[in-house]
């Protein structure tokens, strides 16, 4: 039975009768094509690089299976319609802590149509992708059974400055509440979902090692989604953070050269990361991050590591 997953974070979403992904109960994450050449272009990537011998089972394992594609009911009442038929991530998480992450200072690339380069120019400037490489695009925590996941407004985590940012991902590996305002993020799930021999941070390193030399492809406005689930670490078992790329309608032949733009991106992440790790306490913070625009307040203290983020009510 097809259903509209409540752990997507960003993109075109299924509900309110619009076209979006759906999921069913085996653990797959059916992802519609859109009308233009976006679809296409997905099934020839995802066609492409499971189908490549020279990309390494250690990377390979960085992105969803593909399963081909499959003509299902879209979810927007349409008709039939070719979906890509995916792994869904996060099937194997009852309560997934979930960010997706948009890599690249630029999401343009010069073979895109002009208007789809002024729009993507437009947003790369707005966000915080032109400063940091790269953007929250969405996010969800979660805190316990009782408050839930906080999920603030997409448009409020895409243009964080860079101590916001590291709020944020201070908040992800927290024990303490993620909507609470007053609390500064304990970081006390940093070690065992963004440290250790198989966390986050080794998932990006490997890709970054592979970014340094491969140059197959272009991933532009490409993102990594950061998956845990905080009920295992809370039980002392294996977290199983996840590091998965996804988004691949806008990729392009690498031509022999590296990506640059994916890697500089990377680069910055996971600075922002090692940085988590290995001085967590170097910052005091205090965040809150308000569900409207309207309501939007950050307040930035000229000390650099006194920061007051308003993000939720
Ligand atoms: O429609 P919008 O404004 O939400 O933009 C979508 C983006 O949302 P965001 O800018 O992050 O709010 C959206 O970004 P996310 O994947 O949500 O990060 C995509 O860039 C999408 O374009 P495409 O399907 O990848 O070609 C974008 O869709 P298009 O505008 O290109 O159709
Ligand atoms: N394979 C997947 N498994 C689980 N969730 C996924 C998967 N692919 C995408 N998602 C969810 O859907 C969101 C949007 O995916 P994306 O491919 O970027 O769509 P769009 O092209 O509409 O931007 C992601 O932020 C994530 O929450």
């Amino acid at each position: 039975m097809l259903k509209v997953p409540d752990h997507q974070v960003a993109g075109h979403q299924a509900s309110n009768g619009q076209l979006g992904p759906l999921i069913d109960d085996s653990g797959r994450f059916y992802k519609p094509l859109q009308d233009d050449d976006r679809g296409s272009k997905e099934v020839a990537f995802y066609s492409s690089f499971s189908s490549n011998t020279r990309v390494p089972g250690h990377i390979r394992r960085l992105f969803p299976v593909f399963y081909g594609t499959q003509l299902l009911e879209a979810s927007d009442g349409s008709g039939l319609r070719p979906h890509l038929v995916l792994e869904d991530v996060v099937s194997s998480s009852s309560h997934p802590s979930v960010m997706d992450i948009k890599i690249g200072s630029r999401t343009w690339y010069p073979e895109a149509s002009e208007d789809y380069i002024q729009r993507c120019f437009k947003k790369d400037r707005e966000t915080s992708s032109l400063s940091l490489g790269f953007r929250i695009s969405g996010l969800q925590i979660y805190g316990n059974e009782e408050s839930g996941f906080w999920k603030p407004e997409r448009k409020l985590v895409q243009n964080l400055s860079a101590a916001d940012v590291r709020v944020v991902l201070k908040k992800f590996v927290s024990s303490n509440l993620p909507v609470d305002p007053n609390s500064d993020p304990d970081c006390s799930f940093a070690a065992s979902v963004y440290g250790g021999s198989s966390g986050i941070l080794a998932q990006l390193l490997e890709l970054k090692a592979w970014f340094e030399d491969q140059t197959m492809y272009h991933l532009n406005s490409c993102s990594v989604l950061l998956v845990y689930e905080k009920e295992k670490v809370l039980k002392g078992e294996r977290s199983e953070a996840e590091v998965k790329l996804i988004d691949f309608a806008h990729v392009t032949e690498g031509k022999g050269i590296i990506d640059h733009n994916f890697l500089g991106g990377l680069c910055s992440l996971i600075k922002f990361i090692s940085e988590i790790l290995t001085s967590p306490d170097d910052c005091t913070t205090k965040a809150c991050l308000r569900d409207s625009e309207k309501d939007k307040e950050i307040l930035t203290s000229p000390d650099e590591c006194t920061t007051k983020v308003c993000l939720q009510d």
